[in-house]
């Protein structure tokens, strides 16, 4: 590390990048319980002409994941679907995977502000003239590890592929009924879940100094 934080503050990005490499299981693992169902491309789409008031301008999907994210917000944890008054019990399994999987992602994706945090105490000098400027690219620049994203994209892709097996109690490994791509795994890590990740870290360092 180039900057002057000691080993305990290298430790705290370590272990903050190991919960980041374990909540990829369960990413992963979700993605193959959803890949299992097909898309149900009508609760994504907007209804042309909608009687339901509350649909007006969006999709189902769009009405349950913001009704969702408020009141998962209001409690302050995550709702399973069951707890979830806005699932009524008997929609189709090709939509309740899809919310179900929010809390994951989006727990992964809101770790950016500790990854954020641990980097601003590790070099403080560096990001404090970028956050007094309110400089996103800067900050954007600073705290990109291109070897690091690399190694997480090549890691997904590899669980992926060892995660989407079946192994059978006589030693044969085969592939799982309705594995995941890995390619798309990683797909998704690098155009997705870290971006996301980075934007959270750089809307968290331009508040830092508030
Ligand atoms: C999360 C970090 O910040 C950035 C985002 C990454 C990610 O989302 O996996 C990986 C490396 C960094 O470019 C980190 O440095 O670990």
């Amino acid at each position: 590390m180039a900057c002057g934080g000691d080993d305990n503050d290298k430790l705290s990005l370590d272990s903050i990048r190991d919960s980041l490499i374990r909540q990829e299981d369960t990413i992963i693992f979700n993605l193959i319980e959803r890949i299992k169902y097909p898309i149900n491309s009508i609760f994504y789409q907007q209804p042309s002409s909608s009687n339901i008031p509350c649909l007006s301008g969006g999709s189902l999907f769009h009405y349950l994941f913001q009704q969702t994210e408020a009141l998962q917000a209001k409690v302050g944890r995550y709702l399973s679907p069951e707890e979830n008054p806005f699932f009524p019990n008997n929609l189709p399994d090709s939509i309740i995977p899809p919310t179900n999987f929010t809390p994951a992602l989006s727990r992964r994706i809101h770790y950016g502000k500790f990854v954020a945090e641990v980097k601003f105490m590790d070099c403080t000098d560096e990001y404090k003239p970028f956050i007094l400027a309110q400089d996103r690219d800067a900050l954007m620049k600073l705290l990109t590890f291109e070897a690091v994203e690399e190694m997480v994209k090549k890691r997904v892709a590899k669980k992926a592929k060892v995660f989407g097996q079946e192994i059978t109690s006589n030693d044969c490994v085969k592939e799982a009924k309705g594995k995941v791509d890995p390619s798309l795994v990683s797909r998704l890590y690098d155009e997705w879940i870290m971006p996301l990740t980075k934007l959270v870290e750089v809307e968290y360092l331009l508040r830092r100094l508030d």
